[in-house]
């Protein structure tokens, strides 16, 4: 029973007049802890915009809290009474709330929990006696020669060291790995033969490589072992029962470790679970046919140690993770950094109208033209279209790559490394890399093909302006993408960004086609120059053309008025046979284009 039922039924037929003080309400009371004076006004706002249909607004989650009662308040009048009767040590206590609050507030960070532990300034307060870091891991943390903690590192951190379980939300490229890779070889401390005793699962074999390698670094001189699933098929000889090697984290994606569970005997055992973190969380819990939820439940169940912390982490949720959480997590604390669902202010983000889908490859080339600043990320939304737009800037001499699900494994390590090394200076990709891949120094991310959703969108261009680097995102849109068009000018505009007004008030997507479109993505005119096939509507309006033409030439004028339709019907058969398909896009790029 919290302040708020004591309080209800304390209250029970009583009424009360308007002159009176109001009793707290229920979000009242969640928005400040315990014991504490009133805390800032929580930043987590929800963003201004709601119609994807796959957000959480942060008003969802202070009422999701509210109802299992995490939280509780003192009333106003309570506290300014208690104010008055201070001694000392309570005086001590009182600044003490008000110097983390101020922390919290200076850092953007919102909490959501009971007795939620202060964050920390610097890594060397975990030194203390009330965090007990180990000393090599302190090392191991120092040597990446990180001036602080970012924001989501000082607050996740106590969090998860204080063995609590976690839902955190901070944007992409703001340091979540270390803020949930340092509590868990803390808390295994050195290397046992038990068994497996850290679980840490991501959506993507290229992401569970990456953490695999930032948990390399930090367990470096504790002893740990950690290990990666590179191979199903070699899995028997590195999990089996006569197996001697024991590994103490294991690093991967969903799919493989439900594949190894469901052999006869399991190949993976994990009773001794003691932590469990997924990474981009909401895209774990994503249900339905291809996504991760079913196996998910499966990996859940058979972590069965009843102590085993459990931590979400991701750069936005859904209304669905955050109730997952409430109903399955004891003692959760929530973190949020900034506003929830948005895009990280360090981007300067673009919208480009290009008329036309062959207007895109115009605009990419004249981009190349302008000359890029490598690395350059491109996304598309399919294997198909990262292929053929593949073939054209190979075409054009430019110093490409594609990554797809198509391609071997081989050749996915390889086209990431020579990304990563600086060997490629454009990489074309599908959805598979837009999530927490951090490539250092991405200078720019192209959205060739329209995001399909805004939380897709937030993940894109949260490639580029990592770590508080600058970074830029454009995004090409045509007139079949304007559904979409409202919601992603409304998170520029959220994130500081310009966007003419007309897009902000588009009409509102309905939350059923939203999720419909996230789903399924539009489909789209091939990306070629070739030549395109004749259509039956095209070869009349070229006969036409062709006639006009001649009867132009039988007149041998050769006044100005002449040649310029001349000039003006070449044109037009270029474009209707697919070579010149700009014109009408140049036109209407400079009266829609933003910023
Ligand atoms: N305290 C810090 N100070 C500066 N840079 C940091 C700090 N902690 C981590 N980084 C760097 O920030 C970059 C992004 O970190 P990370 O990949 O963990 O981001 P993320 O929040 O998980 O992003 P995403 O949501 O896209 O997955 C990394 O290159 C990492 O080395």
């Amino acid at each position: 029973m919290d302040t708020y039922d004591i309080f209800k039924q304390l209250t029970a037929g009583v009424r009360f007049t308007k002159k009176r003080t109001a009793p707290p309400s229920k979000s009242n009371a969640v928005s400040a802890a315990k014991e504490t004076p009133p805390q800032p006004k929580p930043v987590s706002k929800p963003a201004e915009d709601s119609d994807s249909g796959e957000d959480c607004s942060a008003a969802d989650d202070f009422r999701l809290l509210a109802d299992t009662g995490t939280s509780t308040a003192a009333s106003a009048p309570k506290r300014k009474k208690a104010k008055k009767q201070l001694s000392k040590e309570q005086a001590e206590q009182l600044r003490r709330v008000e110097e983390i609050n101020a922390l919290r507030k200076q850092n953007l960070i919102t909490v959501l929990g009971k007795d939620v532990p202060a964050p920390i300034k610097l890594f060397d307060d975990l030194r203390s006696s009330e965090y007990k870091l180990l000393p090599r891991l302190l090392e191991n943390l120092s040597s990446y020669g990180f001036a602080q903690p970012t924001p989501i590192q000082m607050q996740a951190l106590p969090v998860l060291l204080k063995d609590r379980a976690l839902m955190a939300c901070a944007p992409t490229g703001s340091g979540k790995t270390l803020a949930f890779l340092t509590p868990i070889i803390n808390g295994l401390r050195c290397h046992k033969t038990t068994g497996l005793r850290a679980l840490v699962l991501a959506p993507t074999r290229e992401l569970a490589q990456q953490i695999y390698r930032e948990c390399g670094e930090l367990t470096k001189g504790t002893g740990l072992r950690t290990h990666f699933i590179s191979k199903v098929s070699e899995a028997k000889q590195q999990y089996g029962p006569d197996c001697k090697q024991k590994y103490d984290i294991l690093i991967s994606t969903p799919n493989r470790v439900r594949f190894l569970l469901q052999q006869q005997p399991p190949l993976l055992d994990f009773k001794s679970i003691e932590w469990l973190v997924l990474d981009e969380a909401d895209r774990l819990m994503e249900e339905g046919q291809n996504n991760f939820k079913e196996q998910l439940d499966d990996i859940y169940a058979a972590c069965t140690n009843p102590q085993k912390r459990v931590a979400f982490f991701s750069a936005t949720y859904t209304v669905p993770v955050a109730k997952w959480a409430l109903r399955h997590l004891k003692n959760l604390v929530r973190v949020t950094i900034g506003v929830q669902n948005s895009a990280t202010d360090t981007v300067k983000q673009e919208l480009l109208f290009v008329g036309s889908e062959s207007g895109k490859l115009l605009a990419m080339r004249e981009m190349v033209r302008q000359g890029l600043q490598p690395p350059v990320l491109v996304f598309v939304q399919s294997k198909e279209r990262a292929k053929q737009l593949f073939e054209e800037l190979l075409y054009d001499g430019i110093n490409v790559d594609v990554i797809h699900a198509e391609r071997t494994q081989h050749q996915r390590d390889n086209c990431v490394r020579a990304f990563r090394e600086g060997h490629i200076w454009v990489l074309i990709c599908t959805e598979l890399m837009g999530r927490g891949i951090d490539f250092k120094g991405v200078n720019l991310v192209i959205n060739y093909d329209f995001p399909p959703s805004k939380i897709s969108y937030i993940h894109r261009i949260g490639r580029t302006g990592r770590a508080g680097r600058p970074g830029r995102a454009v995004t090409f849109f045509t007139q079949d993408d304007t559904a979409n068009l409202r919601s992603i000018a409304q998170i520029i505009k959220n994130s500081g960004g310009e966007v003419p007004e007309y897009m902000l008030q588009m009409k509102k997507v309905s939350k059923s086609e939203a999720k419909m479109r996230s789903k399924k993505p539009l489909e789209r005119e091939d990306i070629t120059t070739k030549i395109r096939p004749e259509t039956p509507k095209n070869s009349v309006k070229l006969q036409k053309i062709e006639k006009a033409e001649k009867v132009l030439k039988q007149k041998n004028n050769t006044d100005k008025n002449s040649i310029n339709k001349t000039k003006k019907l070449g044109k037009m058969k270029e474009q209707l046979k697919g070579k010149a398909p700009l014109a009408k896009a140049k036109v209407k790029k400079s009266k829609n284009t933003s910023k």
